[in-house]
């Protein structure tokens, strides 16, 4: 069953083969007076790491804003498999510098749709929002204001409210760029142990290294899917260069 955007909800994916997560067909999405995605049919797989690649503006932050429900697609379907909701980290120049926020709250927030705002913190969102924050490195950084960290520490917390979360799908808007090397290692290797858990994780990036390294590829330019499969299929010299050939 599929269902349009804007008037219903996305579906559940019935009946599909198990190893796809998301599907979606014929999508068409943007913002106000300005359309970006056009047409574009994937499938993304579970429990694989997915790379979203492409040039400045081709529509990957936009892609995975659909995907993540803060978008709306303006016509087209997409379908889930049955799992949680998805958990997205945007990049972090999305993030507003100015809310009145400490790291732990922020990692807080990602307990939130499992309780109600007003019930406090039981001991196992307590032991979740721990456990993410030491996987980032930041625990020390628990009571810092949000907007006085540096841009990678600010980037590593929005990943542990990612991680906090425990979705089985994870959805990140270039969760490596702007980090020293060790921090980069750090969020790669998490994510490959995510995987390896039995998440499913979809990266925006612009590391070609980690895009060779996913286990599938979204290409995209100007809006439109113009490849997708494994990683050395899709990101061959000849369609790299074509997409990415200067003006
Ligand atoms: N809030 C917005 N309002 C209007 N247009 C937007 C908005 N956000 C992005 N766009 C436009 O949508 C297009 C796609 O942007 P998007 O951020 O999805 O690309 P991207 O592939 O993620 O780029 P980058 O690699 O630079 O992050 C661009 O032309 C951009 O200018």
């Amino acid at each position: 069953m599929t269902i349009m955007f804007n008037k219903h909800r996305p579906e559940p994916l019935d009946g599909g083969p198990r190893s796809e997560r998301v599907r979606f067909s014929d999508l068409d999405a943007g913002y106000p007076g300005r359309p970006v995605l056009r047409q574009l049919s994937a499938r993304i797989p579970a429990l694989t790491m997915t790379a979203l690649v492409g040039p400045n503006g081709s529509g990957k932050s936009t892609l995975l804003g659909v995907l993540a429900g803060v978008i709306d697609a303006t016509s087209g379907q997409l379908q889930y498999a049955e799992g949680r909701p998805p958990a997205f980290v945007p990049q972090r120049g999305a993030v507003g510098d100015a809310l009145p926020l400490t790291a732990r709250q922020t990692v807080e927030m990602g307990r939130w749709g499992e309780r109600r705002l007003w019930r406090r913190p039981t001991r196992q969102d307590r032991a979740v929002v721990d456990s993410a924050m030491e996987r980032l490195g930041v625990a020390g950084l628990g009571a810092r204001q949000l907007g006085e960290l540096s841009g990678g520490q600010r980037q590593r917390v929005l990943i542990a409210q990612g991680l906090a979360q425990q979705s089985d799908l994870l959805l990140l808007d270039e969760p490596t760029t702007g980090l020293d090397p060790e921090a980069r290692e750090r969020i790669t290797a998490l994510l490959a142990e995510l995987v390896a858990d039995g998440t499913t994780v979809v990266q925006a990036t612009h590391d070609l290294e980690a895009a060779r390294s996913a286990g599938a590829c979204l290409l995209l330019s100007d809006g439109r899917l113009v490849g997708q499969g494994p990683p050395e299929r899709v990101l061959t010299p000849e369609a790299l260069s074509r997409i990415w050939q200067p003006g």
